[in-house]
């Protein structure tokens, strides 16, 4: 009997189930092998030779039972049961395997405009097609145009909408179609742009070719001009021992920011969360990792919209850091670390709440410096030390950054 695995994939590998499920990877029914993910790398086939420009690839972390003959149930992030994926071999951490649907979730933005290449196909009948992949606004309208009437061919908008960016090139599309008139098709596509251009270009034709295109023509790459840094989302993520002065300077930056008036602010105490959205949560390494991505969750939501995000938790190990400086700036924010470096010995000889003498009797057990890693950041973009400064020094060391970096005005 198999075991009734499941897993949720990234992101990517999502937007390339989609793809598989729907055809528009044709002739691909699955995941690739480590053997085809190689050739593809370096001679553009699958190993039995059929042309194939970019791997295609499903990964599972190392500890994952899952053998050749098993079953996973592929999920999305909220949960609803996407796909099964019949696995037929593993290799470099590479599941291979063909996909079968489950469901289709109706959810998303412009989810009806998510239409597959056969029913594309099937109402385009035997005209020519001019396909045309967009991943920013179409600037070329007139040439659009005129190769389709050149062609005598019918227009098929593809918006490859994958990321923070996909409704907006949906959008985009909807405003060419209303120029280019109302018989002009669009189709959603979900595919995750490739590194190396050339690949990208080719898998867009790929692509094009599935959803009936005799003619493809890649749209201009989107130019993304970042917003000046004071419209930008930041977020400023303290990090250090217990009584190193995280909250306190934390809070003095908080309240010199409300009393500029030049940003919202929103302030993550590292108290208040563990008495709220991470109420119950031990100090054990998997409670503090999730504390952590709580509060890596709430700020980068409030800098998503453009808000100043400050959190001030200990924070004690580097992978969990960065996962949280990936998902701000994943949102298109700005992530700022500060390590507060003030040594143990000083931490301790402050021991503002007794906490450090319980830890040394033996009667707080996991504290932090004491019994408890802390793993010193390499990447901190601030370090403070408030050994020797007053609490007013130290928030200016932060404050200065941020107002010289045009954060703050
Ligand atoms: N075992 C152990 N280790 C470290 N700290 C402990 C522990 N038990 C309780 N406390 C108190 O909890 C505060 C740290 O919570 P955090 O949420 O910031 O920790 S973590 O980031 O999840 O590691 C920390 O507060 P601060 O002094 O403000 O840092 C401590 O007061
Ligand atoms: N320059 C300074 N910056 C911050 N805190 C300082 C400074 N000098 C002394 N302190 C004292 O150190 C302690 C730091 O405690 P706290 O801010 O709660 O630390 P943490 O949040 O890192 O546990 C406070 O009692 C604070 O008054």
């Amino acid at each position: 009997m198999t075991a009734p695995f499941e897993w949720t994939p990234d992101a990517r590998e999502l937007a390339d189930l989609e793809l598989l499920l729907s055809g528009a990877f044709h002739p691909l029914e699955g995941f690739l092998s480590s053997a085809d993910a190689h050739s593809v790398d370096e001679h553009g086939t699958l190993t039995d030779g059929t042309p194939w420009p970019a791997p295609v690839t499903f990964a599972l972390p190392d500890d994952h039972p899952a053998a050749p003959g098993d079953r996973i149930t592929l999920r999305d992030p909220e949960g609803a049961a996407l796909a099964v994926l019949t696995v037929t071999g593993r290799q470099d951490g590479f599941v291979a395997g063909p996909v079968e649907a489950l469901d289709t979730p109706e959810h998303g933005p412009f989810a009806r405009l998510r239409r597959s290449p056969a029913e594309i196909r099937k109402e385009l009948g035997e005209r020519d097609v001019l396909a045309v992949t967009m991943r920013g606004p179409l600037d070329n309208l007139d040439e659009v145009t005129a190769i389709a009437e050149e062609l005598d061919a019918a227009i098929l908008l593809l918006p490859l909408a994958f990321g923070e960016a996909g409704p907006a090139v949906v959008r985009a599309a909807l405003k060419a179609r209303d120029r280019l008139g109302e018989d002009t098709l669009v189709a959603v596509v979900p595919l995750a742009p490739r590194e190396e251009a050339s690949i990208d270009l080719e898998l867009r034709e790929h692509v094009a070719e599935a959803y009936g295109a005799t003619e493809h023509l890649a749209g201009p790459e989107p130019v993304t001009l970042p917003g000046p840094p004071h419209r930008r989302g930041l977020v400023v993520f303290f990090t250090g021992l217990s009584g190193s002065g995280k909250s306190t300077v934390a809070r003095g930056l908080r309240d010199a920011l409300l009393e500029r008036g030049s940003r919202t602010v929103t302030y993550l105490d590292g108290d208040v969360v563990r008495h709220l959205l991470s109420a119950g949560l031990t100090f054990s390494k998997e409670d503090r990792d999730l504390n952590i991505r709580r509060i890596g969750f709430v700020a980068a939501e409030a800098a998503r919209h453009g808000g100043l995000a400050i959190c001030a938790p200990i924070a004690p190990y580097a992978a969990t850091r960065d996962e949280v400086r990936a998902m701000v700036e994943g949102v298109g924010a700005d992530f700022l670390l500060v390590h507060v470096s003030t040594p143990l010995q000083e931490c301790e000889r402050r021991d503002r709440k007794g906490l450090y003498a319980k830890a040394r009797a033996g009667l707080i057990p996991e504290f932090t410096g004491i019994s408890d890693p802390y793993e010193e950041p390499e990447d901190a973009d601030l370090e403070i030390d408030t050994t020797s400064i007053s609490v007013d020094q130290a928030v200016h060391q932060v404050l200065n950054p941020l107002i010289q970096g045009g954060w703050i005005r």
